[in-house]
């Protein structure tokens, strides 16, 4: 079976802008971070991933299946953790967001529900189950939206910025969390500290990649441009 995910030659373009020209990218690590400035293609690369957006051309693939064709699949295979969670939870009630997916993956309502209930103990927080999703504090929707993602198994965990507007505690929390997740993981982020022992880091500069490697190089070349950058600008 084919494991990882694998860009072939993508292409994109958007409002009239090149985002990704001829992007190849194999992507097999169990932990991958993504790093770069604003604009660089962290978030679409993370949704042409997740097959949430087609290419113009060339192949996106994870666990063999071309996701922005295959769009069963893909829900299978891939889950994606938004930046905001307020673009995620649709529901009025955690227990209904959580098995929704479930259900569109083809469990039978009860089932589905049984299955929520389950996960909500693994994690003690079984109070959460008819709790209102609009009661909860922007770190627990964090959460809830990273539990919505896990209840679904999918082998492939993409994670966009999910330390932002976390407090200490809740941002370590997640990062534990994270740590422990058996699945293959990959996560765009700003901050780069939280990258430290990811099994490989890809820097995107405007759609390209300007360093691809072990965590430990490439965070301190990027540091030491953002830095030199800083600087240019009189900061
Ligand atoms: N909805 C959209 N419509 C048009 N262009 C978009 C859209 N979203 C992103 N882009 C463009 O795609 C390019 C890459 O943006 P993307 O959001 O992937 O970057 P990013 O690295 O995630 O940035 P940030 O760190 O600011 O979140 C940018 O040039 C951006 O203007």
């Amino acid at each position: 079976m084919d494991t990882g995910a694998e860009l072939q030659d993508v292409a994109l373009v958007r409002e009239g802008r090149p985002v990704f020209a001829g992007l190849s990218l194999r992507l097999g690590e169990r932990r991958i971070g993504l790093v770069g400035r604003n604009g660089s293609g962290k978030s679409t690369l993370l949704r042409l991933l997740a097959g949430l957006q087609a290419p113009d051309s060339g192949t996106v693939r994870v666990g063999g299946a071309d996701v922005a064709r295959d769009r069963r699949a893909a829900i299978r295979e891939v889950g994606i953790l938004f930046q905001n969670p307020d673009h995620q939870i649709i529901f009025p009630t955690v227990e209904e967001e959580l098995a929704f997916g479930l259900e569109q993956l083809g469990q039978p309502r009860g089932e589905a529900r049984a299955a929520v209930a389950a996960l909500l103990a693994v994690q003690g927080l079984t109070a959460w189950m008819g709790r209102s999703t609009a009661s909860l504090s922007q770190g627990q929707r964090q959460l809830l939206c990273l539990l919505a993602v896990l209840a679904m198994r999918p082998g492939l965990v993409l994670l966009d910025e999910p330390y932002t507007g976390l407090d200490l505690p809740t941002a370590l929390r997640l990062q534990r969390r994270l740590a422990g997740l058996e699945q293959q993981v990959i996560l765009a982020t700003h901050q780069p500290e939280t990258l430290t022992g990811f099994d490989r880091v890809i820097w995107l500069e405007a759609g390209q990649v300007m360093s691809d490697g072990a965590a430990g190089p490439v965070l301190e070349a990027y540091r030491a441009e953002m830095e030199r950058l800083a600087g240019d600008a009189g900061c």
